[in-house]
């Protein structure tokens, strides 16, 4: 299985990219998601965010106030710390079942769309790297229209992340989503051309029909062998 990692900043256009991996019929596990799931009401992450954080950051249903939270870890990087310390754990286990899912239904190629990939060093498990750059001040506008938030918060979040400047210099490909939509699409074909590359050996081998092979041949060795085994004895 082909595992392709998908970051870059806050707002630089992860999502929008996932959806047209979607639309290609390419699965994308995203981050974002199961960091949400392993936050919800009465779970292990739930429990150990409010015992760190106090019932101060619950809303009257129980449920995390998440723009609550969002404005005390970004604006304090021990806090934020300690939050992805207490959820790491959590979200990873969600990753992972999430593409044992997706290996069980027998895609060949997957997409995690992590915007922490760097950070959380999971870029160690993906390859190719795709990061999605966006200059500045294109990224604090578009940030600021789609989350209706003011410049401060805005920024705070960016700088709660790796540059993005240093992220490209890490990744296999970049795609600049500075300009429109219609450029983005333009280079996404290019993209999609190399991601859906015929698979490599190693790809091969740890995707589900590759599994099966080897299962395979492991049977018929094993019963060859025991044919000529008793052939001999005789
Ligand atoms: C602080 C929380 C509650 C704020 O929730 P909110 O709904 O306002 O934001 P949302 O979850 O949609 O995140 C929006 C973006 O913020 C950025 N972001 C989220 N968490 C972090 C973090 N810990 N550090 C840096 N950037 C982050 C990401 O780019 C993400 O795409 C939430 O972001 C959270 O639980 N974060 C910790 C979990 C985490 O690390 N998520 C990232 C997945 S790798
Ligand atoms: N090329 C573009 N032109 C104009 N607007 C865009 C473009 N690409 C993305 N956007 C808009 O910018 C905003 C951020 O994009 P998107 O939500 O895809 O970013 P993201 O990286 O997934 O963000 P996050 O890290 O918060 O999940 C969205 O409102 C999206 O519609």
């Amino acid at each position: 299985m082909r595992i392709v990692g998908l970051t870059g900043g806050i707002a630089s256009g992860k999502s929008t990219v996932s959806n047209l991996f979607k639309t290609h019929g390419i699965p994308v596990v995203d981050a974002d998601l199961v960091a949400r799931d392993v936050l919800k009401k009465g779970t292990g992450g739930w429990k150990k965010v409010v015992s760190a954080f106090g019932e101060d950051i619950l809303q009257p249903d129980g449920e995390v106030d998440r723009p609550k939270l969002g404005q005390i870890v970004f604006s304090n990087p021990e806090k934020r710390q300690l939050l992805n310390r207490l959820l790491a754990p959590y979200i990873s286990s969600g990753i992972f079942w999430e593409m044992l899912k997706l290996w069980m239904k027998g895609f060949k190629v997957i997409v995690l769309d992590v915007p922490l990939l760097f950070e959380a060093k999971m870029d160690k498990w993906t390859k190719p790297i795709i990061v999605v750059w966006v200059d500045p001040e294109t990224q604090l506008q578009r940030l600021m229209l789609r989350d209706r938030t003011s410049e401060d918060d805005a920024q705070n979040r960016i700088n709660a992340q790796m540059s993005l400047d240093l992220k490209r210099t890490r990744a296999d490909i970049v795609i600049d989503n500075t300009g429109s939509l219609e450029d983005l699409k333009e280079q996404f074909q290019n993209v999609l051309f190399e991601v859906t590359k015929p698979l490599t050996w190693t790809e091969f081998g740890l995707s589900r029909q590759g599994a099966a092979s080897v299962l395979v041949s492991i049977i018929v060795g094993v019963l060859i062998f025991r044919k000529v085994y008793s052939t001999e004895s005789l």
